[in-house]
This record gives C-alpha cells, structure tokens and sequence, in this order.
C-alpha cells in the first residue's frame, strides 16, 4: 500500500465562450497508507473532478498528485495502478461478471489463465459474487452491479482504490449492508481509499477523516468527530449533522467592529428543562433541572411541530424572543404536544459563536 499527497492541486475548466471554471481552488491532503479518507460536500464542490485528478481522467492545473512519493502527472491512467468504481458502474455489457472483474488484470498481462480464475474466485466470495460470476450486468440488481464494479477497482491490486458515490443506487437496507461489508473489505484489504460522497451519513460512518470541501475549498479536514464536535466554521457547521445544527441571532451579542453573530447548538445539546404544566422534561444529552411551576430555562417558545421517529423524537419550537425556530431532540416518543410553552436549556460546552459576516467561529 502506498500514501496519496495531494499538494496545492488546483483545476480550472475553460470552455470556449464562458468564464473559466475554478473547480478546485488548493487542494492539500495527505492520505495516509491505508487510510480511508472521504470527500464530502454539496454538488458542484469539486469532489468528482479532485477524484478524476487523482485517477489521471483529468488534467491538473497546478499543484502534484503523489503515490508513494511518485508524482502522477503526466501518467496516464492505465500507468497510475489506481483503482476506480464509478457510480454508474462502467461495467462492460458483453462480458460476464468473471470477465469484468478480470478485465484490467488481462490486460496488464502476467497471470495465467489459472492464477487469473484464482484470483477473480477469491475476490469474488470475499465481495459476495461467488453465485454469480456466469451472469451478464444486465441480469444483476443494483447493489451486485456495484460489487462488481469493486471487485473490478480492486482485481488489480491498487495502489490507491477511488470510490464514487459507491451506496448511491441502494436501497436504504441494502446500503447499510455494503457499507458494513465495504468497510470490512477496506480494513482487511487495507486500500489506502478515497470516497466521494455528498450524503455525510455515508462519510462519517465509513471514512478514517473526512474532507468537507464547498466551492472548490476545503473548509475542513478531521476525523468524523472532529468535524461534527469542533467545526471550523459556520459551513461545516450547518453542513454536517442531520438534522442539521440550531443557528440563532441575538444571543451572542456582536463583534469588535459590530459583525452579528450567531449561535449554533445541535439538536441533542438542547434540553426541555420544563413545559407549562411544570413538570421537567428531559430531552437531549444536556438535561437540566427547571424551576418548576412555570417556563424557565436559557430561552422559552411554543412547540410548533412534534415528530416522532420511535428511537427519538424532534420538536419545533418558535422562539417567544425572536420568533426563530429550533430544533431539539428528544427521547422515545416526545411528551410535548403542539402549542405547549416550553423552556429550552442549552449545554454550555457544546454551543458554538459563528461571526456570520466571515463565517468564522468565534473561540
Ligand atoms: N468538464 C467540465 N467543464 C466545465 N466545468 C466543469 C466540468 N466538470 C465539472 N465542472 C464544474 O466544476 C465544478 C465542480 O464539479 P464537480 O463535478 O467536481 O463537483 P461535485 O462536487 O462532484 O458535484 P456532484 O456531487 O454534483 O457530482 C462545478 O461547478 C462544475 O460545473
């Protein structure tokens, strides 16, 4: 296995007629060997072009792509052994699964017919295709169709394994499923792995560290806790976490040169400390005893939406201050009926001050 450095590569598109294309601004990411990194960000960010660099399906503007120290520029893409399982599959029509999986390794020459069975029957119990190695693409659901397209990226034995959207076309029982399993066979296999993927459920599950890219940037690289507990700035914050971070004006007062700011806690970090009837209400990690007999807490509403989800439920609350809505989690099956009062207590260690006119976060 090798690592994968990427230092300040950068890609501009130019078309005839239309403004150029920065869709890549400075990439720096060094992925360790072995190591699982996932490139996560809304569409249009760049994830799809920085993995096409990487596997020398596009040019690089500026900057170099490095293999275990070798750079890539310059290779073409059959020369960089570098696996790639594109989301539509890619797979060869005519030729049986057997004959898909095998098909690089054909054509790099070097194996007998025996080794070459050998290796595909190998790969093809590990991946779960074993049944089906006879059958032509057409014939095979959804989920084989990409199990296939793996065992094709990792026949060859990469240097480097490049995963687009692998779980896209899944359903959600089968997605869970080859996520564990794909996960399983990058550990055992031990690829060093980048993934592209905008669904972050799969990102922060599956990867080692996660790079939250927006606009051709990164905005941040961590682990999956770094990023979801210690965001670097209010993008990162909003991005990530379903549902998604609680923003809110005219609590954190403003900056030095009058910036407005704004607080973020999440969902699980707001707790009911007690509702109109007087009785405390736990909900999410941070619970917090009430007064009693009335609404306390750090900020009161009205409950506007209540869903229940069995494992947990969510409230909407409107804020009485500033009519702004919340978000707060919390236990199985929420007690709070729409249109209670309610007061809402913050977990003081797990808020977050953005400076909303840099998007910064205020330490
Ligand atoms: N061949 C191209 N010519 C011109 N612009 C392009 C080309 N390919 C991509 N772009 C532009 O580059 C930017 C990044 O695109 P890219 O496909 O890398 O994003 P992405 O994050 O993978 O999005 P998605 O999740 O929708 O696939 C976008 O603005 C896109 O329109």
């Amino acid at each position: 296995m090798s690592d994968l450095v990427m230092d300040g590569v950068r890609k501009v598109f130019t078309t005839r007629g239309r403004p150029p294309v920065e869709a890549v601004a400075h990439f720096d990411l060094e992925v360790r060997s072995g190591e699982l990194v996932g490139l996560l960000g809304p569409s249009g960010c760049g994830k799809s072009t920085t993995l096409r660099m990487i596997a020398g399906l596009e040019d690089v503007t500026g900057g170099d792509i490095r293999v275990g120290g070798r750079s890539m520029l310059g290779l073409r893409p059959q020369r960089r052994n570098i696996g790639v399982a594109f989301e539509n599959y890619a797979l060869y029509p005519p030729l049986s699964v057997a004959d898909n999986i095998s098909f690089g390794l054909r054509a790099r020459g070097g194996l007998s017919a025996r080794a070459l069975r050998e290796r595909v029957e190998d790969l093809a119990e590990r991946i779960g295709l074993r049944d089906i190695l006879d059958d032509r693409p057409v014939n095979l659901s959804s989920g084989q169709k990409q199990r296939v397209a793996l065992a094709r990226a990792i026949a060859r034995e990469p240097d480097v394994l490049l995963l687009d959207e692998p779980l896209s076309h899944l359903d959600a029982a089968q997605r869970d499923l080859t996520r564990r399993e794909l996960r399983r066979l990058q550990r055992e296999l031990g690829y060093t792995t980048v993934l592209v993927t905008h669904d972050q459920e799969e990102a922060l599950s599956l990867a080692d560290r996660v790079v939250v890219m927006e606009g051709g940037r990164v905005r941040q690289v961590g682990t999956p806790d770094e990023v979801y507990d210690d965001p670097a700035d209010l993008f990162v914050a909003e991005f990530v976490g379903e549902p998604a971070m609680n923003l809110l004006t005219g609590l954190a007062g403003s900056g030095p040169a009058g910036q407005e700011r704004v607080v973020g806690v999440r969902p699980e970090d707001v707790a009911v400390v007690c509702d109109e009837s007087g009785g405390e209400r736990g909900g999410g990690r941070g619970k917090r005893g009430g007064s009693g007999g009335g609404v306390e807490g750090d900020v009161g509403g009205e409950v506007v939406v209540v869903e229940d989800f069995c494992e947990y439920g969510l409230l909407t609350v409107e804020l009485a201050a500033t009519r702004q809505r919340i978000v707060v989690q919390t236990g199985p099956g929420p007690a709070q009926l729409p249109g209670q009062s309610v007061g809402l207590a913050f977990q003081r260690d797990r808020t977050y001050i953005f400076d909303t006119t840099t998007g910064g976060r205020v330490r």
